[in-house]
């Protein structure tokens, strides 16, 4: 079973479309990525999909459950971090959990010992009795995701987890992303942060209204940019570009200004030839080395070519 299953999912304010037609299948234990830019209908999704809101239109399941008919089950499958988290200033971090644990609705003796395990996970035990107001912003993030955590969901909606945390503490929520896939538990992860997704992310989501392109960060890169190799020259690229688009095996070549992205079928057998012809033209050939784009390269090739949509 998928943990998440949408077909053609909707959700429009008034005249705006602000999610159209969404489909996706994402199985369990897995981190997905749900990239977009700002105003792209990101939270809007997941606000459908822990059943806070309702589609106009589709349907989607969480953990089997459909999200209009079965929305209390739902919502005690899934936690949430939204960008906002409100947890009580005044409370310490013990009572705040406690308060939201008995919301969820454990009993006095499984919030005691839910609170007790995070805060010791989350390295907050020594801080349990301090008043949320006093701690830092990387603390709080953490307590924020403990929250979400408490009722044990099978699925986590996490919406930027690691914005605003220094490396040291982004590093520590990224690993417990981890271990939380390890325990099974399916992450839908919305973020702006590129490296973080892809060192995260085994499928990922670029969505803009509708999705525009679900594979994982390998396929990806493979989708659109193939085997590729970058040739790094001492003086300009420019010159050089005609007589590397004229050999046969080359699909498409792209200069910076002393670099040549090459993309060919086969490295091996065709960087030889590559290397001559650029040899014999005069090129100054400083390095030559494969070349692996970064999510982010791959996220702003697949936003050139969509539009906003219109309102
Ligand atoms: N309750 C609402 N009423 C009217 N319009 C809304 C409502 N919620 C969201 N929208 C609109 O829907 C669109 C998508 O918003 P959404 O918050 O889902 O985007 P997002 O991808 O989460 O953006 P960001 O990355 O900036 O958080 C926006 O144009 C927004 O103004």
């Amino acid at each position: 079973m998928n943990a998440i299953e949408c077909h053609r999912l909707t959700r429009q304010f008034d005249q705006l479309v602000a999610v159209a037609d969404l489909d996706l299948s994402i199985p369990a234990s897995t981190i997905f990525g749900f990239l977009g830019p700002n105003g792209a209908g990101k939270t809007t999704t997941v606000r459908m999909l822990c059943a806070l809101i309702a589609p106009s239109r589709g349907q989607a399941r969480v953990a089997g459950f459909d999200v209009q008919t079965r929305a209390a089950a739902v919502r005690a499958v899934t936690g949430i971090l939204t960008e906002t988290p409100g947890l009580y200033d005044t409370l310490s971090a013990q009572e705040n959990l406690l308060f939201f644990a008995r919301l969820y609705g454990l009993s006095a003796a499984q919030a005691a010992e839910r609170a007790a395990y995070y805060l010791r996970l989350f390295e907050l035990w020594d801080r349990r009795n301090d008043p949320v107001g006093s701690f830092s912003k990387g603390m709080r993030q953490k307590l924020a995701i403990a929250r979400a955590l408490l009722h044990d969901p099978s699925v986590v909606f996490l919406d930027e987890p690691t914005s605003g945390l220094d490396p040291a503490a982004a590093r520590s929520v990224r690993d417990l992303i981890k271990t939380l896939r390890a325990g099974g538990r399916t992450i839908f992860l919305t973020t702006h942060n590129l490296a973080e997704a892809d060192e995260l992310c085994d499928l990922i989501g670029v969505f803009r209204t509708r999705l525009i392109s679900l594979d994982t960060p390998a396929n990806l890169r493979a989708r659109l940019f193939g085997n590729s190799v970058r040739v790094v020259l001492a003086g300009p690229a420019e010159p050089f570009i005609p007589m590397v688009r004229r050999l046969p095996f080359v699909v498409d070549v792209t200069a910076g200004e002393r670099e040549l992205l090459v993309r060919l079928p086969n490295p091996d057998q065709h960087n030889p030839e590559l290397v001559r012809t650029l040899v014999a033209a005069g090129a100054d050939i400083c390095y030559l080395e494969p070349f692996t784009p970064s999510l982010e390269t791959i996220y702003l090739e697949l936003m050139q070519d969509t539009v906003t949509p219109a309102a």
